[in-house]
């Protein structure tokens, strides 16, 4: 039998989310029991049987404006496709958001990524995770410090590229979120 496919599908517009998005991808490997597919949104047109076989998606974008990128929406408006038929119903969705600003409104985007996932009846998981650096021990460099809930927050500098930030504790916290979301898509799928 084939293995459960986990997808992320993602958009970064100068490569910091995409970092975020490989992080993710190594975290999905750590499971052998599942296959990882890494999509962005500038080949999606090519890879929506991927999306549509896979057990999992998972989303990911860069704050822009206050919310999800451009970039990531017009994937968002183009996945209306699939939800005339509800093709992506009772699959498992989470999501990833990577923005400048510690705070940077990310939470916004990643509801508005939780919206996208109820629209197309999937279930959503969490990072899973308490937060790090929220007490007198902590530290930047601990797992979950930006202290995300529903998903896995990272942020990266303004001024530096993507092969400086985001920092590695940021991009531990999306291993995370792969990881969990492979093993999630293994129950979810045991005997499906
Ligand atoms: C048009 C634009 C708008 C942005 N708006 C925000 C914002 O609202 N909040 C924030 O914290 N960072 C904001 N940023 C910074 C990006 O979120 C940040 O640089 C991010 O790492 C970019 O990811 P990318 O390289 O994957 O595109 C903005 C960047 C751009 C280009």
């Amino acid at each position: 039998m084939s293995k459960p496919v986990v997808a992320i599908v993602y958009h970064s517009g100068y490569g910091h989310t995409k970092v975020v998005a490989e992080a993710v991808l190594a975290g999905i490997k750590e499971s052998d029991a599942v296959e990882g597919a890494l999509i962005s949104v500038d080949e999606v047109d090519a890879n929506w049987e991927v999306l549509d076989g896979a057990a999992a998606i998972i989303f990911g974008a860069p704050i822009y404006m206050g919310n999800l990128s451009a970039g990531f929406q017009g994937f968002a408006e183009k996945s209306s496709k699939r939800w005339m038929e509800l093709k992506w119903k009772d699959k498992l969705a989470a999501g990833f958001v990577n923005s400048g600003s510690q705070n940077g409104d990310k939470l916004q985007g990643l509801h508005a990524m939780f919206n996208l996932s109820q629209q197309h009846g999937m279930l959503w998981v969490g990072l899973g995770l308490h937060p790090g650096n929220n007490n007198s021990k902590g530290s930047v460099d601990d797992l979950n410090r930006l202290g995300g809930f529903g998903g896995a927050f990272a942020q990266s500098n303004v001024d530096e590229g993507p092969d400086m930030v985001p920092p590695a504790a940021d991009r531990k916290t999306a291993q995370h979120l792969g990881r969990r979301v492979a093993d999630a898509a293994v129950r979810w799928t045991k005997g499906a």
